[in-house]
């Protein structure tokens, strides 16, 4: 009988061996150096903001789950080594004991790393990351304490924009900074971010854009930061400036991509047959770039890790690609993004052209409506859509993004929008969807 070994047991782990548990009776060994597993770090800002009511609801399994159907569970125990050509896995215990397991397939899920700045002062206390369950509750515990008045988040992408709310909702003076001139340039054209820059600041984050710390100054614990425009009095740091993928044990071995991620093809597998890897700490396939690129979301650690767990079953399953699809609400104002934007595709080499449009979510009848404003991105030769941005007070726009990420994976061109078939009623939207609009508009 086929025996896989996973290591790491978060969302990508735990897809694979639920696709190998659910398909087959094949042997399973699950090992993870946590001694929780699926955290749900997405919901840690609505948890320390205290948005939500317990922390609890962030874990949607556990342990017992997978003794239940088969698998053999081992946490709190890291792997220090591979044997890739005798296929052994060698790890350690918690409690020091040295362990063994061999294996037929082998998955990778260890996921990503936070990036640390370079920087003088970073071994300082209260100076942390947020990637662990273990560190939301330091942070937690931290926004406690009634002499951390302030706050510094450093990188003002998805997670730095997400913890600057949350200390915010917990009373705190927060100074949030990125290297860049303003928030979430990764994911979103300024005509976005200029919004989300307003509404940060309206609800009294103080944004320091283009300016990079160069030193964290204190006698044991944080102090001050210093960039090349200041120097100001923190309490707390918070680093939030970027993943990478978590390569350690097989970097020597395996095909990697530009930024260290573990090479895949479409069904999970690494350069060595025998091996997979998912999430984090793999590549994925972009339909917007027709290419591989990386990109660290919890919902391509649950797809590919489906995806190679299937194929380690026997069923030569494809992924059919991502599109990076993301959301972020901040003080109830919400965007969501699929693809690349303008600024983006510019990086990858795609010529784009693009169309917006800014319109009620409703008929102007109806009396509680929303601004939304969309943006399409279009391949400029071939016209097929490779992006979408949406905004609006109203969070009815997520499912319209859900439909770009299809368009995008389907090749469909703006042109094909331009009178697709949406329903109308006031209730939700207009007689003509302000989508068939900016499609129509289209150059
Ligand atoms: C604060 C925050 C908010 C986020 N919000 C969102 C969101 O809203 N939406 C979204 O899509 N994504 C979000 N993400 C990203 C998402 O959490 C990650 O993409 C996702 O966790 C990746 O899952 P993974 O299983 O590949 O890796 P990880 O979650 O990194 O898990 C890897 C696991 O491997 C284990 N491991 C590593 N090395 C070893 C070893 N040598 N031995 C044993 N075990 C090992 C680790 O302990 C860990 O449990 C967020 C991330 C953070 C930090
Ligand atoms: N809502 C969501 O979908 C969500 C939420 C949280 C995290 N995530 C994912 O988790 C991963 C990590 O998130 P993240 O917020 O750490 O990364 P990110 O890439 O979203 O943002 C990093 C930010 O740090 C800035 N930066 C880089 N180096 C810097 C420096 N030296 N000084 C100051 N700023 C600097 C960048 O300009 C960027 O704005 C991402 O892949 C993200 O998509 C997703």
């Amino acid at each position: 009988m086929t025996k896989t070994v996973i290591i790491g047991t978060n969302h990508a782990g735990l897809a694979a061996a639920n696709a190998i548990l659910d398909n087959s009776e094949q042997e399973v060994v699950m090992i993870e150096r946590n001694e929780n597993f699926s955290y749900l770090s997405c919901g840690t800002a609505l948890w320390v903001g205290q948005q939500i009511d317990s922390v609890d609801g962030l874990f949607y399994t556990n342990r017992e789950d997978f003794e239940a159907k088969g698998a053999k569970v081992r946490t709190q125990t890291n792997v220090d080594n591979i044997d890739f050509e005798a296929k052994i896995v060698y790890a350690t215990t918690s409690q020091g004991e040295n362990v063994t397991e061999d294996y037929d397939k082998l998955v990778l899920a260890t996921g990503s790393i936070p990036i640390s700045p370079k920087v003088p002062g970073r071994e300082l206390e209260n100076i942390t990351f947020m990637k662990h369950y273990e560190e939301g509750q330091k942070i937690d515990q931290l926004f406690e304490h009634k002499d951390i008045e302030n706050v510094a988040v450093i990188g003002a992408g998805y997670i730095g924009v997400e913890m600057a709310e949350a200390a915010k909702r917990r009373d705190k003076n927060v100074l949030l900074f990125d290297a860049l001139d303003r928030s979430l340039p990764s994911y979103y054209d300024a005509w976005f971010t200029d919004d989300m820059d307003k509404n940060l600041a309206n609800h009294g984050i103080e944004l320091h854009y283009g300016e990079l710390v160069k030193e964290y100054k204190g006698t044991n614990k944080v102090e001050q930061i210093v960039t090349e425009k200041g120097e100001y009095e923190v309490d707390l740091v918070i680093n939030a400036i970027g993943f990478l993928p978590n390569n350690q044990l097989a970097k020597d071995h395996l095909e990697l991509f530009t930024n260290g991620a573990y090479l895949v093809d479409r069904h999970q597998q690494t350069s060595d047959p025998d091996v997979y890897a998912v999430g984090d700490c793999a590549t994925v396939y972009s339909n917007a770039l027709q290419a591989t690129t990386y990109i660290a979301l919890a919902s391509n650690a649950l797809r590919t890790g489906m995806v190679a767990g299937e194929n380690i079953v026997g069923n030569a399953v494809e992924s059919p690609g991502v599109q990076g699809s993301n959301g972020i609400s901040i003080f109830g104002y919400h965007m969501v993004s699929t693809g690349y934007s303008v600024e983006s595709a510019a990086k990858f080499d795609l010529n784009v052209k693009y169309t917006d449009i800014e319109d009620t979510q409703k008929p102007e009848f109806m009396k509680e409506n929303d601004n939304v404003k969309l943006r399409i991105v279009y391949e400029a030769t071939s016209r097929r859509i490779v992006g979408a941005q949406m905004s609006s007070t109203t969070s009815d726009i997520s499912m319209a993004i859900h439909m770009f990420s299809l368009a995008i994976e389907h090749q469909v061109t703006v042109d094909e929008l331009g009178k697709l078939d949406l329903f109308f009623l006031p209730h939700f939207n207009q007689p003509y969807n302000y989508i068939n609009k900016a499609a129509l508009a289209a150059e």
